[in-house]
């Protein structure tokens, strides 16, 4: 499902600033060589995610999901020097590339990634955390968020990628409720109700969730 006309699409991205050839090199060869190329958050959700940090100036960013670096790396790019982005995935397939691309955007000392299940290697993490991108298996989106809500600072950030689902969460969207668009309903309402927290759910590509601690 296209939430916007593809041509106001197109339009958004000319008028979002461009990627730069690192960035133009991930999404080739993650075109050309890794499964799901789609997962990879792109021009417009890349740029969204480098001015967040930018704008918010984080210590310290927990994403969930790496694949292959994209948006790790804008996030980074947005980073003070002091800050530093704890990147987690299961997929260790994918690590040598990754860990290619964070050599060859500079920022390799300030990105800390690490393979393994994240509800299992989130807990191993120390310290709070003021900005968390969960981008992972969609029906461990509410674990995440339960897992790090009471570690995220007061005015921190969490933002969840895909929590419209192509269009799913609405039942003329989908021909049956299958277990990641339930896990997907049920994270937005829980965030919905969540008093910790005030939220804005974005059409933002599949739907952003921002949510900022109180
Ligand atoms: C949508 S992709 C992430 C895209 C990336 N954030 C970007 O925008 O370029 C989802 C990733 O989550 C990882 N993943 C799935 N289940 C996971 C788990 N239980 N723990 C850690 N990573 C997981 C997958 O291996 C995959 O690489």
């Amino acid at each position: 499902m296209e939430f916007i006309d593809p041509e106001l699409l197109e339009y958004c991205e000319a008028h979002t600033s461009e990627e730069d050839a690192l960035l133009k090199k991930i999404t080739r060869e993650t075109q050309a060589k890794v499964l799901m190329p789609r997962m990879l958050s792109g021009q417009l959700q890349g740029k969204f995610l480098e001015l967040m940090v930018k704008m918010h100036q984080p210590k310290t960013i927990l994403e969930i999901g790496t694949y292959t670096g994209y948006s790790a790396i804008c996030m980074a790019r947005g980073l003070s020097k002091e800050g530093k982005l704890i990147t987690l995935d299961i997929n260790d397939e994918l690590e040598k590339m990754v860990r290619g691309f964070f050599e060859e955007s500079g920022l390799s000392a300030q990105i800390d990634y690490r393979l393994g299940n994240a509800l299992d290697l989130i807990p191993t993490i120390e310290g709070d955390f003021d900005f968390v991108f969960i981008d992972a298996d969609k029906e461990n989106y509410l674990p995440y968020y339960q897992l790090v809500i009471d570690r995220v600072s007061k005015g921190g950030v969490i933002l969840a990628d895909n929590v419209l689902w192509s269009g799913k969460v609405l039942p003329k969207g989908r021909k049956k409720l299958d277990k990641d668009t339930a896990a997907l309903l049920e994270f937005n309402r829980f965030v919905q109700e969540d008093p910790r927290v005030e939220n804005s759910l974005l059409p933002i590509r599949d739907g952003l969730m921002l949510a900022r601690k109180l």
